[in-house]
Parts: C-alpha cells; sequence; structure tokens
C-alpha cells in the first residue's frame, strides 16, 4: 500500500545528543542505541474516523523520533500499517450501510492527506493487515505448529495463542491479571469467552462467519487474522526479529502490543522484540480521550477545511508532553496559531541570539524524552530576544527556521 508523499528535512550542522525515551516495559527512560538504520514499528490507524487529532498527536510524536534519528545521522526503517480488516470495520460499515472496502479506502486517502499537511515524514512502508493474510496466516500456523496456538472444540475454526508459551508474559504493560482482564474485555479482547485455556488468550484467526469476509488461511481453514498477529507479523517482516521502538498510543499498551511483542518472540525466538516500547498519551475532548466509540473527535481535515494552519495543529499539539493524556481546546489551538505567528515573524528578524546555542539547547530538549514543550519554550525565547533587537547573530533566524522545520517539523 502507498504512504503519502513525503517532503525535504533540512540538514543541520554539529553533533546530536543520544535519544532517550521512556520505556513502558522499564517504566524509565534509556538512550536508544540503534545499530547503522533504526527501526521503529509504529500502530496506524483502523480506517474510519481519521484523522482525529488522537491520530495526530500519536502521529507527529513518532515523527519526532523519525527527525532525531535522521539528525543522528541514522537511516530509518519505519513501518506503519492500516488495519484494513477488524471487527471495529465492519461494523462501522454495517452501520452506515456502506461496502467496508470503499470506507477503508476513503479513510485512509484522507488520512494521507492529512498526514502531508501536518508534514509527518511517511514511513518506508505502508502495509494493510488484508495485504498481509497469507503471511499472518503462515505464522498462525508456524504458532499452532509449535504448541503455542490450539483451535477451539467449538466448530468456529478459531485459533487462539498460548499465553503460557510466552517467554515473560506481562513484561511490557507490568499490569496484575485483574487490570488485563479488564483491559481485555474493553478493547477487542473475549475474556468471557467459553473454551479457551485461559481467558487472556488473545485470538489469532477467527475462522469463517457468514456475512463477514474471509480468506483463505490454508489448513487454518477460511477465516481473517486477529488483531495484534497483524502487527507481529508485519514488523517481523520488514524489519527482522527485534525492532528499536515499539509505537503507538498508551490504549495500546495492552493487550495490543503486549500480545503483538509475545507473538513475535515466541515466533522467532529472540527477545525482547523492541528494546524501546513507547507510547503516546491520550488526546481528549471535554475531559474523554478522543475516540470512536465516545463520538467526541476533532478532525484534522475540520480544522484545515476551517482555514487552520497545519502548522498551528502541530504546534499545539506539540505544547503538550507527548505521554501526556491531554485535552485539545480552543486555547490550544489559539496557542499553536500565536506561536505560529511569532516564530514566522522573528525567523524574519536581521538578527538574534546564537543559532547554535539554540540548536543545541532544542536537541538538549528533544533528545530527553522528547521533550518538545520544553524545545517550545527554547524558541519562544530566542524569538522573543530576536524580535527586542537582542542578540547579533545574523545567520540565526535562518538556522532557528532550519532547526524548527528539521526537528519539530514546523515549516515557518
Ligand atoms: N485519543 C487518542 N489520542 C492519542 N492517540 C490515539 C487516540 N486514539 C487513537 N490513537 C492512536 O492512533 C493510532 C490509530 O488508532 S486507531 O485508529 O484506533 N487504530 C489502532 O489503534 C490500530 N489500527 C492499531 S494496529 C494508534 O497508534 C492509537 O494508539
Ligand atoms: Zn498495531
Amino acid at each position: 500500500m502507498d504512504a503519502w508523499t513525503g517532503h525535504d528535512v533540512p540538514t543541520l550542522p554539529g553533533d546530536a545528543p543520544t535519544l532517550k525515551l521512556f520505556d513502558s516495559a522499564r517504566r524509565s527512560a534509556h538512550p536508544v542505541t540503534p545499530g547503522e538504520t533504526a527501526s521503529m514499528y509504529v500502530c496506524g490507524i483502523t480506517p474510519y474516523d481519521a484523522t482525529h487529532l488522537g491520530h495526530a498527536a500519536t502521529m507527529i510524536a513518532f515523527d519526532l523520533v523519525n527527525r532525531l534519528w535522521r539528525d543522528a545521522g541514522h537511516p530509518v526503517a519505519y513501518v506503519q500499517n492500516v488495519t484494513d480488516i477488524d471487527d471495529p470495520l465492519l461494523e462501522r460499515a454495517e452501520r452506515d450501510g456502506e461496502d467496508w472496502v470503499v470506507l477503508a479506502m476513503r479513510e485512509t486517502a484522507l488520512f494521507r492527506e492529512d498526514m502531508e499537511a501536518l508534514r509527518i515524514i511517511p514511513p518506508a512502508h505502508y502495509v494493510g493487515a488484508v495485504e498481509s493474510i497469507p503471511a499472518i496466516a503462515g505464522h498462525v500456523r508456524d504458532l499452532v505448529a509449535k504448541g503455542a496456538a490450539y483451535r477451539l472444540e467449538d466448530g468456529t475454526g478459531d485459533v487462539y495463542f498460548d499465553i503460557t508459551a510466552a517467554p515473560d508474559w506481562g513484561y511490557e504493560s507490568n499490569l496484575s491479571r485483574e487490570e488485563m482482564t479488564v483491559l481485555s474485555a474493553e478493547r477487542g479482547g473475549d475474556p468471557d469467552r467459553a473454551g479457551k485455556r485461559d481467558p487472556l488468550d488473545p485470538l489469532l484467526w477467527r475462522g469463517a462467519r457468514e456475512g463477514e469476509p474471509a480468506w483463505d488461511g490454508g489448513d487454518l481453514g477460511p477465516g481473517r487474522p486477529g488483531w495484534h498477529i497483524e502487527c507481529a507479523t508485519i514488523a517481523l517482516g520488514l524489519l527482522g526479529d527485534t525492532i528499536d521502538v515499539q509505537g503507538g498510543g498508551n490504549d495500546l499498551l495492552y493487550p495490543h502490543h503486549e500480545c503483538s511483542a509475545a507473538h513475535a518472540e515466541v515466533l522467532t525466538g529472540a527477545a525482547p522484540f523492541a528494546s524501546h516500547y513507547v507510547h503516546a498519551g491520550m488526546i481528549g475532548l471535554d475531559g474523554e480521550k478522543m475516540s470512536k466509540s465516545k463520538g467526541n473527535l476533532v478532525f484534522v481535515s475540520r480544522l484545515r477545511a476551517d482555514g487552520v494552519d497545519p502548522m498551528a495543529i502541530r504546534l499545539g499539539l506539540l505544547a503538550g508532553h507527548y505521554r501526556a493524556d491531554r485535552e485539545w481546546t480552543d486555547e490550544v489551538r489559539k496557542a499553536g496559531e500565536q506561536r505560529l505567528a511569532r516564530w514566522r515573524e522573528a525567523a524574519a528578524a536581521p538578527s538574534g541570539p546564537s543559532g547554535a546555542g539554540l540548536l543545541a539547547a532544542v536537541r538538549e530538549a528533544l533528545t530527553t524524552d522528547l521533550d518538545a514543550p520544553a524545545a517550545l519554550a527554547v524558541v519562544d525565547a530566542w524569538a522573543d530576544a530576536a524580535l527586542s533587537g537582542a542578540g547579533d547573530d545574523a545567520a540565526a533566524p535562518e538556522l532557528m527556521a532550519r532547526t524548527v522545520d528539521a526537528l519539530l517539523g514546523v515549516r515557518l
């Protein structure tokens, strides 16, 4: 599947400090030490109700990681999926009386447009679940052959993963069984399903049902993939057995990322699947997480249609720490617009305080677990000084514009 159109990313002088990121498994921040090429898998949209500001915030967070790795000289192998087959998508298509394939294509196209407008660097590989079904079915068969998965005896053809096969089940989310059971039920799992060895065992393959799309699963029989194995298979197929960063919003920590990592580790024998499990905070509206089910969605395309500069949206979202659950409000939007105008004014100043000093301070902030609020404050201070005539570095305004473009993705 095609990703979206990229754009030029300016290069910057000097060296960048090592990126440190908070790892949910270790519940602390650690330096990320990629090999020559840095590898990242970020969970993309289930293509309906795209692109709300929650999607945008999470994609911006991992865009910062991409930009910082490039700034440090690493090529980046970035893979993102589209869950273009899954229960929520079929349910929405059903509700709207629409063909689920058309719904998925339209929403994915809108997502691509919004990602371009927000200047998110496109992933090297943008992969749909449907196009991955043969590989996913192969991995499910492998897990059955390893005794790490089993078919229910109720004639549905459903196949589940046996969590006792996971080398260190729960190490990523650090949750209790009670917490896992609650979240599993809330987020697409079926802890009450009869016949499972363990209520927490996740679905790998859903046998064909009347009125549902189904694909050939070889000796699995016809059916469609489970959610977590989709992301394990796509990541393994394109990035190898272990990766530097597995990313997404914190709503994915459990069960989705815990299960994806467990599936990958049993399939390859390599652990941990990711050196850093990185989770972005939830963007809310009126005190509720912005989500389809709640219908409290603010869309990037709506704001753009209302004339809001996408760079102001980006600055609004960057004003909060990426791991913080936070609200999108009109005040956040206004602050983003004001900051954008001020920075554009300052970039046109004849001179300002040291450009090299600004660059070093922005790098320091962003490589410290993506502290964008600190980075924005540094640029604000530089802009105030430049606009009050302080500083005599005539090259600084141009370097400031390149810095915020390359590292924050904000084109002034
Ligand atoms: N309110 C929100 N705030 C921040 N990030 C969000 C929010 N809602 C969803 N996301 C993130 O946006 C991405 C797409 O979300 S999604 O459309 O629900 N799709 C999925 O979670 C799956 N397709 C992942 S494989 C995920 O990384 C998810 O964690
Ligand atoms: Zn995923």
